[in-house]
């Protein structure tokens, strides 16, 4: 299928449907977020909006890219979300790509957000739906970046069907520039990186789930969309 591969800059129009990827790390670690319980997750555009829309409703909590801040309950790092109870919580998430993409296309009629370990069920979820060619927006280093585009690429293939073997597109992104720049974190002591937050951006498939943003009362909201075992539909 004609996919078309896009930087949120060059996004001009509203595509029919969009899939955001951020793998390091906005949703790697909404997937997490989901996996512990979180009922929904509001796309925040600034850490201002995302503490206001905290503060303004009770068992909200908000988490945010980069240190550790004052009114956020936890940091976009996957090593950290997985140990956290989030059951029937509402979690704010505001990053530096992720976030951004995905409000940059939030009017659009589909809008998925994923990353490799929601790979498989994002391309059976859009199989199901007869997506037709997709937009994908590659968050990261103004569309550059390496293991966004090999997770989109990754994902336009499988739903193109066919075998795919997945670990060329995880080497690009365990090669990447976001891979590294973190584990430079992690040896620097920086705080807001867990030393497993790259090996848990590189599983593949680790979720059954896709994440799917619609327009919620002015808001933008992902919530997970469970998707059928990927043995049904082989062949
Ligand atoms: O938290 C992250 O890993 C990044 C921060 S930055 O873009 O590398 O400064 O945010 P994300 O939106 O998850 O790419
Ligand atoms: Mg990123």
């Amino acid at each position: 299928m004609n996919h078309r591969f896009v930087s949120i800059p060059e996004l001009t129009d509203v595509p029919r449907v969009a899939v955001v990827v951020d793998v390091m790390r906005a949703f790697t670690v909404a997937a997490w977020a989901f996996s512990r319980g979180a009922e929904r997750i509001v796309l925040a555009s600034s850490e201002g909006e995302a503490l206001a829309l905290k503060e303004s409703r009770p068992g909200w909590l908000a988490l945010k890219d980069g240190a550790p801040a004052a009114g956020f309950d936890t940091v976009n790092s996957p090593g950290l979300v997985r140990s956290l109870g989030l059951t029937g919580r509402t979690v704010v998430q505001k990053t530096t790509a992720g976030t951004v993409g995905a409000l940059a296309v939030a009017s659009a009629p589909l809008v998925l957000c994923a990353s490799f370990v929601v790979a498989g069920a994002t391309a059976r979820f859009l199989k199901t739906e007869g997506s037709g060619p997709v937009t994908f927006v590659v968050t990261g280093d103004a569309g550059r970046a390496s293991e966004d585009l090999a997770c989109a690429e990754y994902i336009g293939r499988h739903l193109d069907g066919g075998d795919v073997e997945v670990a060329p597109y995880l080497h690009r992104a365990r090669t990447s520039r976001a891979a590294a720049d973190l584990s430079d974190g992690v040896r620097r002591g920086y705080q807001g990186v867990h030393p497993d937050d790259v090996d848990l951006c590189l599983e593949v498939d680790t979720f059954s789930f896709a994440m799917v943003a619609r327009q919620e009362d002015s808001l933008t909201v992902l919530r997970p969309a469970a998707v059928p075992d990927g043995s049904a539909d082989a062949g």
